[in-house]
């Protein structure tokens, strides 16, 4: 059982009324539960062994190398009697769930010093259901210094083996991200769980657009153990992007066009506090600030793929995602009112990309990816190559949008993803490619992402699995002032074409080159409870 609830006490855990302490003289080992203890191999080895007040009773209490078990007190009782058994149900923790531990005392307003010991108070992480994770307490309450003072010590001793659990980090963060909220949601949500853990932060608002990545690439990260960004997906991607630039720059790479680039040196946490959460609702499958806060404490890291977009030989920058066409003037459009409140600016930019659909003239090559079966088949087969293939695909048409995703992109209005069948390392990318249909066709696709399936099954969609990407746009036109109203040019300078990586808007004048780079940055996140749609497992690279 990962979660180690056996008898559901989390009336415990969530730290009920206090109750009367039990003597400090209970707190010896006691005769009666040499007989009563088994203790489980699950547990390990036991470490210490006592009483304390759990909720409204006192229980014996063990704390093993893996898990902390305790059972009420029982009176002797008559031979027979069931009704006892049901009482005496052993619960437990996992000892790994543990982040933190601290002495409680009760402070009263004339005393001085340090305040009445009642015991130890231990703060554990929970799994709540999909996906999410919630902090709570345990009350171990015993009135004895000494004994408490062995037992904190243990707890220390058994948290300062965590390693792989930050103890510095360096938080970026946005004040302007969705309606200014993000200092509100750090420092009321995230910075009391950090410092319930004892991790010490350095935190820089951000002051400008493009501050964390000036930051992020030259500062000393030396004393860092990660860094942690606190707001929407343009902030999180330009954090990751910098990291990345950083990594190449250390391993003394061309940060111009990396072709095989070296993977970030530290992980990053990304705190959902912005307008657009994709990369984190897709990392944590739900957009929770404190299931993001306990992933970080915890140490929980995921290696995840980027991709490198890059033109004319260039790299523009390292991602997660991106969308040409609809989703680019879309985000053209949404950039053009920024005026407007994010809700607000983001609908209208819907309906007038909408309103004003049209199609893109592309050619789009691309580098498939072979599935595991199909992978299976070709050694089988004697081929020589064993990875993806060298045969790279060309397509051409009329197309009115393309996304290349590398992550699955889970967001509100596609709660399953807009690429459901992508994982956060599993090799490859999703290139998803609507080509020109009617307006209602098209809407009639888009609303499907917001429901469980078949948003694909449409003639105009089609959908690969890839390695590499370019996507060429064939109308070359000069600029058109009366495009300036349509999306294509809202934000984009003469000639360009406006692309939407991780929300952010860029230009393109010409072909964009897309590589996967597999698990190139470590994420703050906890693998996600398997969805039921079948997993694509590729070998692209
Ligand atoms: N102080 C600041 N003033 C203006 N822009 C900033 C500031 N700090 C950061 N930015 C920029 O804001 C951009 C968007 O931020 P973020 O993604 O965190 O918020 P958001 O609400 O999700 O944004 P969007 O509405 O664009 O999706 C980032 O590219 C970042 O560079």
């Amino acid at each position: 059982m990962p979660w180690g609830w056996r008898g559901g006490r989390v009336s415990a855990l969530e730290g009920g009324p206090e109750e009367e302490a039990p003597p400090a003289a209970a707190a010896g080992p006691s005769a009666l539960w040499a007989s009563q203890l088994q203790p489980e191999a699950a547990a390990g080895q036991i470490l210490l062994r006592g009483i304390f007040k759990i909720g409204r009773s006192s229980c014996d209490v063990v704390l093993g190398e893996r898990a902390l078990r305790w059972w009420p007190i029982q009176p002797e009782r008559p031979a027979g009697d069931s009704k006892y058994d049901v009482q005496c149900k052993e619960e437990f923790i996992e000892v790994k769930d543990i982040f933190s531990v601290k002495l409680k005392r009760r402070y009263s307003a004339k005393q001085q010093g340090n305040g009445t010991l009642l015991g130890i108070t231990l703060f554990i992480c929970l799994k709540k259901d999909q996906n999410k994770l919630k902090d709570s307490t345990l009350d171990l309450i015993n009135l004895s210094e000494d004994h408490c003072d062995v037992w904190f010590k243990q707890f220390k001793k058994i948290l300062a083996g965590f390693s792989n659990r930050p103890k510095s980090l360096k938080v970026i963060l946005n004040p302007q991200s969705h309606k200014k909220e993000a200092t509100q949601v750090y420092y009321e949500k995230v910075e009391p769980l950090l410092r319930i853990a004892g991790i010490k932060t350095d935190v820089t608002i951000t002051e400008y657009e493009g501050h964390a990545l000036a930051l992020l690439k030259d500062c000393e990260l030396q004393e860092f153990d990660g860094v942690v960004c606190v707001g929407g997906d343009g902030s999180a991607s330009e954090a990751a992007h910098a990291l990345l630039l950083r990594a190449q720059r250390n391993a003394g790479k061309e940060t111009g066009s990396p072709l095989n680039p070296v993977p970030a040196q530290l992980p990053l946490g990304l705190i959902p506090a912005g307008s657009s959460n994709v990369l984190a609702h897709s990392l944590h499958g739900v957009p929770h600030v404190v299931t993001a806060t306990l992933h970080i404490i915890m140490g929980h890291v995921q290696p995840v793929d980027v991709c490198t977009f890059s033109t004319t030989g260039k790299l523009l920058r390292f991602g997660f995602s991106a969308m040409f066409g609809f989703g680019g003037r879309t985000l053209a459009l949404a950039e053009k009112n920024r005026w407007m409140s994010p809700n607000q600016r983001r609908d209208f930019a819907v309906m007038k990309a909408l309103a004003k659909l049209k199609p893109e003239d592309c050619e789009i090559s691309f580098l498939p990816c072979i599935s595991s079966h199909g992978l299976q088949e070709r050694k089988a087969e004697g081929s020589p190559k064993s990875a993806g293939s060298d045969q790279w695909q060309t397509i051409q048409g009329q197309f009115l949008n393309v996304s290349i995703m590398a992550i699955p992109c889970l967001c509100s209005v596609a709660p399953r993803g807009l690429a459901p069948t992508t994982r956060l390392n599993n090799g490859s990318m999703a290139l998803i490619i609507a080509r020109n249909t009617s307006r209602p066709e098209f809407i009639k696709h888009l609303k499907r992402y917001a429901s469980v399936k078949n948003q694909f099954s449409f003639p105009f969609v089609e959908t690969y699995t890839v390695g590499e990407v370019k996507v060429s746009p064939r109308n070359l036109s000069g600029y058109n002032p009366e495009d300036d109203d349509d999306g294509r040019h809202a934000a984009a300078s003469e000639n360009s074409f406006p692309w939407n990586i991780d929300g952010d808007l860029m230009e393109a004048t010409s072909e964009v080159h897309i590589k996967l780079h597999p698990r190139l940055i470590n994420l703050y996140g906890g693998s996600m409870e398997e969805r039921n749609d079948s997993q694509v497992t590729c070998n692209c690279l």
